[in-house]
């Protein structure tokens, strides 16, 4: 499966319009996950573009349902858009659900210990009175108030009135009411842990070490906000790698001379990837070990596929040289990686830096300091200049962490493993 854009809503447009703006008939067959369930103006365009399945998050829908009191005119226009939309529904050939499942028990917890050996968290953690990382179980707990504000409706009968509108009255019994608000509420949680592993903290943010050429708009730095979003999308990606031992996330994106009709501003999707081994192979069929194993031949070096490697290679768009283009990548990239990344004419790389300098017996990261002509962006706590983007984008959001709803589309024309 590969991803082919990630959008969110603008004042003018909501993202399912938006997809097919930017996508027109390339929707069709693929499949698209949406932040709320979409209203009948984006539906029918979409299903009539031809999409596999349509799955979206079952709390508050597109028309919101929830401004009874204070609004209702829009509320029955919402019930009446409820109904055409389970109409479009049931006439479709898209399959429209909530794709909700369990997840395995032990996933915060593990993201938690992966999450303070991370290089973001060491960085902050070494200006720390004895090292500490306090301050990540803070910034977890400031996140998880804000995801359970914007995802969950916190009132039951709310919550159950709005699933009754939107169709979803199979859902609103128990056990089943119980164990949706369950799965809703574990995703929450995992993903506001994922998002304090790239923490707001201090003055610590990604900041470039060298001096910005500052006619320059490629090498100038995003504003925190943005920078910070796209590592926590690299993050969530490093959780699907085949590497046992470290998972690297990567993510491609860059920015359009002039503003588009995308909540995102002027930035686009490119592509992404995370660490994995040759597209089609099962378990076994590569070494998994790594230079602590004596016997250099069962080690996993050669045959792992890096995560810039995978989100170079499995990008939906090409990397325009008179663009401002980033890749985030949740680790230091290695040597092998640096060069393709500079070669592919990416502008700026955000990364982590712990390993920066080092040679290890089959993968060495000695190339990322002496990198010319691509400016750097690790995480630091002193800021050298604030960048042009900060001062004038302070409103500029990238974000799901805003009222619009996302949505992001896969089309399962090759593996993205
Ligand atoms: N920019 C990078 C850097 C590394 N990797 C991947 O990350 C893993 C690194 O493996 P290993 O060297 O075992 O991890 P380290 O964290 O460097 O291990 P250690 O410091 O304990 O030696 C490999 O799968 C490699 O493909 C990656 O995808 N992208």
């Amino acid at each position: 499966m590969t991803i082919i854009g990630l959008h969110c809503s603008s004042t003018d447009l909501h993202a399912g319009q938006i997809a097919l703006i930017k996508h027109g008939s390339r929707l069709k067959n693929c499949d698209l996950y949406f932040s709320r369930k979409p209203c009948s103006t984006c539906l029918k365009m979409i299903v009539n573009a031809g999409v596999s399945r349509i799955s979206y998050w079952p709390a508050d829908p597109e028309i919101s349902l929830q401004s009874e009191a204070s609004n209702p005119v829009t509320t029955s226009d919402a019930k009446l858009d409820a109904k055409a939309v389970e109409r479009l529904k049931s006439n479709s050939r898209a399959r429209v659900c909530v794709l909700l499942q369990p997840l395995v028990c032990y996933m915060v917890q593990f993201i938690e210990e992966t999450s303070t050996k991370l290089d973001f968290i060491q960085k902050i953690a070494k200006s720390q009175p004895d090292f500490n990382t306090d301050f990540y179980t803070a910034c977890r707990q400031e996140r998880i108030k804000e995801y359970e504000s914007l995802f969950l409706i916190s009132n039951e009968e709310t919550h159950k009135q709005i699933l009754m509108t939107i169709g979803l009255e199979n859902l609103c019994e128990n056990p089943y009411f119980s164990n949706l608000r369950q799965n809703m509420k574990d995703l929450v949680l995992v993903l506001a842990t994922v998002a304090a592993s790239v923490p707001v903290f201090g003055c610590f943010g990604f900041y470039s070490n060298e001096p910005q050429p500052t006619n320059e708009t490629c090498h100038q730095g995003l504003p925190q906000e943005i920078a910070r979003h796209c590592m926590v999308q690299a993050r969530l990606l490093a959780y699907r790698t085949e590497d046992h031992k470290t998972g690297v996330g990567a993510i491609i994106w860059a920015e359009e001379k002039s503003r588009s009709c995308d909540g995102t501003g002027a930035m686009y999707f490119v592509g992404c990837g995370y660490n994995a081994f040759p597209v089609g192979s099962e378990y076994a069929d590569f070494p998994h070990m790594d230079d602590k194993q004596k016997d250099r031949e069962i080690r996993k070096f050669r045959y792992i596929i890096h995560a810039e490697q995978n989100a170079l290679t499995f990008r939906c768009r090409e990397i325009k040289p008179d663009e401002r283009s980033m890749i985030f990548v949740t680790k230091c990239p290695c040597d092998e990686c640096v060069p393709l990344i500079k070669g592919a004419g990416i502008k700026q790389i955000y990364a982590g830096d712990i390993d920066a300098g080092k040679k290890k017996a089959d993968i060495s990261y000695m190339k990322f300091d002496e990198l010319e002509g691509v400016s750097k962006f690790t995480v630091n706590g002193v800021q050298k200049t604030k960048s042009i983007d900060d001062q004038q984008h302070q409103n500029k959001k990238l974000s799901l962490l805003h009222s619009c709803s996302v949505l992001f589309i896969t089309q399962p024309v090759c593996t993205l493993k």
